[in-house]
């Protein structure tokens, strides 16, 4: 339903994104993740015919960003980092002109509206102008234009911006929702939320794909098998930073005064190599147990191991 080819997108001498390749198949989330300029926002506003690539091919279905950009924005419905809103409409007015202008007409734009209404909670501000709205009541409108002509293809940036904690596990679930017979690709920090929501998982680093699949295929990629979990008394990242294999994640103490230090582990440390390391210097274990690793640890080691190549 989606294709990428080799995508790239200059800035000057800049690459905003660089030969990235990638597809979504239909009834599939993809999530795009990546720090601050990583190239996310650029890939989706190449997909939805913002912004021409400087090389490489985008398809939506079959048809082309660049040869068929009608085509393109007809199949999508796209939510962009700045809402394309209109301040002095009120939010219903807003979108049924969005809807007729996709088409909807009589009936079938009538259960669309209907349809968004409840799936975004704008009951409430239905009749509001659009200037007043709070970011959050902005994001839904945002979200409602997107899908309000029952597209096949989704491409969200961002969707749950500004949301608060209940309208985000609202949106998250319509998304999946949604995907069941569409596909869907959307960009986010959160990486709770990357993991919740998608299928599978691309991640981008100074416009570069540094990984994708399921969160399985990365932490295999990334060649982290398992997370160590320490606690003792004594802080312990200092006496095992320099041991090959282990990759720190996280040290944190508790209100007991304990310390749990968290760190990626590949596949030829031997615990007893830790527990070694730290006899010799002079630390007692309390407790140890491997965990698998999640997300937030496979984007860590990606990101940095890039860095390292780059
Ligand atoms: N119009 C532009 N002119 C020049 N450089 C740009 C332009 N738009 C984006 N860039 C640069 O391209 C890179 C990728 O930007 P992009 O907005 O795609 O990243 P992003 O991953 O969406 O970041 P964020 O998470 O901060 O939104 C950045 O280095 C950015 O500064």
């Amino acid at each position: 339903m989606i294709e990428a080819v080799s995508l790239t997108r200059l800035y000057g001498a800049h690459a905003a994104v660089e030969g990235v390749t990638f597809s979504v198949g239909q009834g599939e989330v993809l999530g795009l993740l990546g720090p601050n300029g990583a190239g996310k926002t650029t890939i989706l506003k190449i997909l939805s015919t913002q912004i021409v690539p400087t090389s490489g091919q985008a398809r939506v279905m079959g048809a082309d960003v660049l040869k068929e950009p009608d085509r393109v924005r007809a199949l999508i419905g796209y939510l962009p980092e700045v809402l394309p809103l209109y301040d002095q409409m009120e939010v219903e007015e807003y979108l049924s002109f969005v809807a007729e202008a996709r088409g909807l007409r009589g009936a079938q734009a009538k259960k669309r509206m209907d349809f968004v209404r409840e799936a975004l909670s704008l009951e409430y501000v239905w009749h509001h102008p659009i200037a007043y709205l709070s970011k959050g009541y902005r994001q839904r409108v945002g979200l409602a234009q997107a899908i309000v002509h029952d597209p096949p293809v989704l491409i969200l940036d961002e969707p749950t911006t500004g949301l608060d904690p209940l309208q985000v596990l609202e949106i998250r679930d319509l998304i999946r929702q949604m995907a069941r017979e569409k596909a869907v690709i959307f960009s986010s920090h959160i990486l709770s939320e990357v993991e919740a929501v998608s299928d599978r998982i691309a991640i981008l680093n100074q416009g570069h794909l540094v990984a994708q699949g399921s969160l399985r295929q990365l932490a295999r990629a990334a060649g982290w098998r398992r997370i160590f979990r320490l606690r003792a008394k004594e802080r312990l990242r200092e006496a095992l930073e320099a041991l090959p294999g282990l990759e720190p994640v996280s040290e944190t103490q508790d209100q007991k005064g304990l310390w749990t230090y968290r760190a990626l582990a590949d596949d030829k440390i031997r615990i007893e190599e830790v527990l070694e390391t730290l006899k010799d210097r002079g630390l007692n274990l309390l407790e140890f147990c491997e965990e698998h690793p999640g997300l937030e640890e496979i984007f860590i080691a990606l990101v940095r191991e890039s860095h390292g190549a780059g």
